[in-house]
């Protein structure tokens, strides 16, 4: 059924029902997905990812009938490794590598339900198949097609069935049955079979083309669309890189980072600059520019198909895992050792279960501009809306499956808890940050724990990590070798097997499977966990890589959905890496703040280094950090970012031809205000605002990526920096000009208005589609016009003209003349004013404005200067009492005067043209 449903067939009709030929049929491709081994992941699941995004509930179907099926292959190919009765033993099988006809049989079978003669196996997986079918079990499921989503999904199916069948030709025969036979031992796969992994895992999305006719796919990292020309990252060189960079919503970040004591100016082209200096980190974000490209409801959509699907594995390995831990017999101090680990897992586990034991709904949440799929148990989601529609409950009949020792297990406290999926976690009212973590590093804040040293030796077992090309300048380059680990799927720790000869293994296996003996020492699967402070989180799934990180989605063991993001230490210059440790620093200062994304835990594994940032004594400046480290920073999920909601906004409004909701707009503006308010009041310029680094978490906008960010000292209003940093497309003229010195001899510093620069092109972004400066495609062209104070932005008309007014008060050249996040949060777009009661107007300005009632522009001035005279207070920042100083009166004055000379020239502009 699981191939009728993936092959497109329909299955809702009662021809499809699962016959002895079909049942044998399906069983076939288990045991050929299970044989050929793509990684830890079989190509069942990922038809169920397949299935999961075009049809709302199918996947939980095709996913129990996964579990079920794959728990009755493993057992079959126990019996058939283990029973000496059977007529084919492992070293025919291995020497069926040469066997044509093996190989064709199995072809035949798995691509036609005609029964040419099985081989024996297939007839020993038969039959265990139909073993299972006299338990009852598969009646109880009856997978139906239920929704039909839109053609996206459609297009992808040919890449995904296609790729997979690609794999399929691409395994040699020998490979598949060895790495069966090493599977079924509970040998870890090869490392090159996770290249084969790494190749399937995404399902490649849809094709948006942007304006160049670039194709943009993107893959399940959400915020790491790629664009079809592959520029990532610093390697490519800054031409091809900037080229990428064009029509609306492309001309989004670039990071750059590079040294001020380069001339910049003094190179000829953007090719020297990446290459020529070691000093000059280029970060061009040259995938983020297409970050507002890509389809952000496609990505939803996988990401939660392949979050459900990682819990599938997931559960469907702790099933296994723990069958075989119980069937074990296993000398009592290995038990002992795994017990805690086992304790920990067991809540995962019963998560998962009571995600698959009760009735669930899957059901769209949250706005249309951030519509996420997503999987609840209805019992405990109440505020579901009516659009909501239950699946069907067969899937109970799982959990009486065959590890009912295991299952039997009491229920730990925190499993009676409601479960959320991390969507859920909108809906519901419960802390985000479970008090046992906050606890925990309020107990060792700043300290380290027992477990670091440990960790530090090999932390999370990710010896086989590719290496970091470069520095943060590498922006998913760093990671792009990596296994997207919701595949994880090897199957079964299991002693027993562990004597059986397995043929000659390619080195690479070799490499894998004894970096695996090195990791087992530590009783958790390091595919499967990170281990943070000594707290198991069980990976769910890539997020996505940054210029210095990768994140993934985890679950903790009470079952709240977390990101992790990992970042390497070894290779990294110290100054960097202090850099990382100072995102953590700031973010235990913002610990408790509503608009800034909350780090719930975190360790580095390298404790010299944190112990040196936090004193504020950094010796090794210059040096590399040689050692192998990490920083684990457990952080608040966040369901999607403000690039993709644009990106999704826009589309919706090209589709509907509407122009944008204001209130929309409003909203989303002063939460963003809020959150640089959060930062600005606690004396840190974060330096790299742009939509990527705004989260919705719950409804809000939560600020993320403090990476770049720095403390003004407290006798300055800047910060020092050695280095301009930012992100092209967001960066203020003094980011670009930072540490030069000005017309008057004045060193250019940034400060927090460098920040409300950014705001003001996040602004303008939301408001017309595009960066103000997205017309200057490369760094030069944009250096240039950017630093020109003489460049006018162009505005196009807009009905609101509080709005343009707002985009001139944060994008002010001059920065003294931007207005400061106080003043903006008061500005008439978000707080219109109340029109004054005629007798209260003051008769001038009534004057005035009777006589130009045509002009929209004067009438605003007007109401300005009225508001101006009449609530002064309303032009300050809230910081400022009364009585007002001569500062401040001045510039309430300067202020008055600029619209009196604002309106005179409107006005005389529109006689000019009335007369023309
Ligand atoms: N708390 C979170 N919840 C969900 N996703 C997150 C979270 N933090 C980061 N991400 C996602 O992970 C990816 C990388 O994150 P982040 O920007 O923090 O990394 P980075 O290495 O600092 O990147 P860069 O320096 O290039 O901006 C982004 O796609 C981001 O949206």
């Amino acid at each position: 059924l699981i191939t009728a449903e993936a092959e497109g067939a329909d299955t809702s009709t009662p021809s499809a029902t699962a016959d002895e030929d079909r049942a044998y049929d399906l069983c076939a491709k288990l045991a050929e997905n299970n044989n050929k081994i793509t990684g830890r992941k079989g190509c069942l699941i990922e038809l169920a990812i397949s299935s999961s995004y075009r049809f709302d509930d199918i996947a939980i179907v095709t996913g129990a009938i996964t579990m079920m099926a794959r728990v009755m292959i493993v057992g079959a190919w126990r019996q058939y490794a283990s029973d000496p009765s059977m007529d084919r033993s492992e070293a025919d099988l291995q020497a069926d590598n040469s066997d044509s006809n093996f190989h064709q049989s199995f072809n035949a079978t798995t691509t036609s339900s005609s029964s040419s003669s099985p081989p024996d196996f297939l007839r020993n997986v038969q039959a265990a198949f139909k073993r299972h079918l006299a338990t009852g079990m598969m009646p109880q499921l009856k997978p139906r097609r239920l929704v039909v989503r839109g053609e996206t999904a459609k297009s992808s199916d040919p890449v995904i069935h296609s790729k997979t069948r690609a794999e399929s030709r691409n395994v040699s025969l020998g490979e598949r049955v060895q790495d069966s036979i090493l599977r079924a031992k509970n040998m870890t796969p090869s490392s090159s079979v996770h290249h084969e992994d790494a190749s399937i895992t995404p399902p490649t999305i849809s094709g948006t083309t942007n304006d160049e006719g670039v194709s943009i796919s993107s893959n399940a990292e959400r915020g790491q669309p790629s664009s079809g020309i592959g520029c990532t990252g610093s390697d490519t060189p800054a031409s091809s890189l900037v080229e990428h960079e064009h029509g609306p919503l492309v001309d989004g970040p670039k990071k750059v980072q590079f040294a001020l004591q380069t001339n910049a100016r003094t190179h000829g082209s953007d090719d020297h600059m990446v290459s020529g200096t070691d000093n000059l980190l280029t970060h061009m974000d040259s995938l983020a520019l297409t970050e507002m490209e890509c389809d952000g409801s496609n990505q939803l959509d996988v990401s939660s198909a392949l979050s459900q699907d990682a819990r599938l594995q997931n559960f469907q390995k702790f099933d296994v895992d723990l069958c075989s831990q119980t069937n074990d017999e296993r000398p009592s101090s290995h038990l002992k050792s795994t017990i805690g680990v086992q304790d920990q897992i067991k809540p995962f586990r019963n998560f998962l279960q009571s995600d698959f034991g009760h009735n669930m709904t899957q059901s769209s949440v949250v706005g249309s501009s951030c519509a996420t799929t997503t999987l609840v148990n209805p019992e405990y989601a109440p505020m579901l809306s009516p659009s909501t529609h239950c699946s069907r409950p067969e899937h109970q009949s799982f959990q009486a499956g065959e590890c009912s020792n295991v299952q039997d297990q009491p229920m730990t406290q925190v499993d009676k808890e409601p479960k959320y999926n991390s969507n859920i976690l909108s809906d519901c009212h419960r802390s985000p940050i479970p008090s046992a973590a906050v606890g925990s590093h309020l107990e060792k804040k700043h300290g380290l724990s027992k477990d670091q040293q440990s960790q530090e030796e090999g932390h999370c077992g990710m010896t086989n990590d590719p290496p970091f090309v470069a520095d943060r300048s590498t922006k998913g380059d760093a990671f792009s070798g990596d296994i997207t680990d919701i595949q994880s799927q090897a199957p079964i720790t299991d002693d027993q097997f562990s004597n059986v000869k397995t043929g000659p293994i390619k080195s690479e296996k070799k490499k894998k499977s004894d970096a695996n003996k090195s990791t087992s020492k530590r009783n958790y699967d390091p595919d499967l966990f990170f281990k943070v402070n000594g707290k198991l989180y069980q990976r769910l799934g890539k997020i996505g890589s940054g210029g210095s990180s990768e994140v993934h989605k985890v679950i903790s063991q009470d079952c709240t959905i977390y990101a992790l993001k990992k970042i390497k230490l070894k290779g990294r210059d110290y100054a960097t890496a202090y850099g990382f440790c100072q995102e953590i620093e700031y973010l235990n200062k913002l610990r408790g703040k509503d608009h800034i994304i909350q780090l719930i835990d975190y360790e580095v594994t390298d404790k010299g280094l944190l112990k040196e940032v936090m004193s504020g004594c950094v010796n090794n400046k210059d040096g590399k950090v040689k050692d192998d480290g990490y920083i684990y920073m457990v952080l608040e999920y966040g369901e999607i970012d403000l690039a993709h909601m644009l990106s999704q906004k826009w589309k919706e409004l090209d589709k509907s031809k509407l122009t944008l909701d204001e209130n929309w707009l409003r909203f989303y503006w002063q939460q963003i205000l809020l959150a640089v308010k959060t930062i600005h009041e606690e004396r840190i310029v974060h330096s790299d605002l742009k939509p990527a680094n705004f989260l919705l978490v719950r409804g809000s906008l939560k600020l993320i990526d403090f990476g770049i960010a720095k403390a003004i000292m407290s006798d300055t209003t800047n910060i020092q920096r050695e280095s301009q940093v930012g992100t092209l497309s967001y960066m203020s003229p003094e980011a670009f000009m930072c540490n030069e010195t000005d017309a008057q001899g004045i060193t250019i510093k940034c400060g927090r208005p460098s920040d409300i620069w950014s705001l003001g092109c996040i602004l303008y972004q939301m408001v017309y589609g595009r960066t103000p400066f997205s017309d200057y495609k490369t760094f030069w062209a944009k250096f240039k016009v950017v630093t020109d104070p003489d460049h006018q932005i162009p505005y196009e008309p807009l009905s609101n003209p509080w709005l343009l007014d707002l985009m001139k008060k944060c994008l002010a050249w001059d920065r003294n003349q931007r207005w400061r996040i106080p003043q903006l949060l008061q500005h008439p777009f978000l707080v219109p004013p109340v029109p004054l009661l005629e007798d209260k107007r003051g008769k001038l300005i009534h004057l005035v404005s009777e006589s130009f009632t045509e002009n929209p522009k004067a009438l605003m001035l007007c109401t300005r200067l009225d508001q101006l005279l009449n609530d002064p207070l309303s032009y300050m920042t809230t910081e400022e009492s009364m009585p007002i100083g001569r500062k401040h009166a001045l510039s309430l004055l300067y202020e008055m005067s600029k619209l009196c000379g604002q309106l005179k020239e409107e006005l005389a502009t529109s006689e000019l043209d009335s007369k023309r």
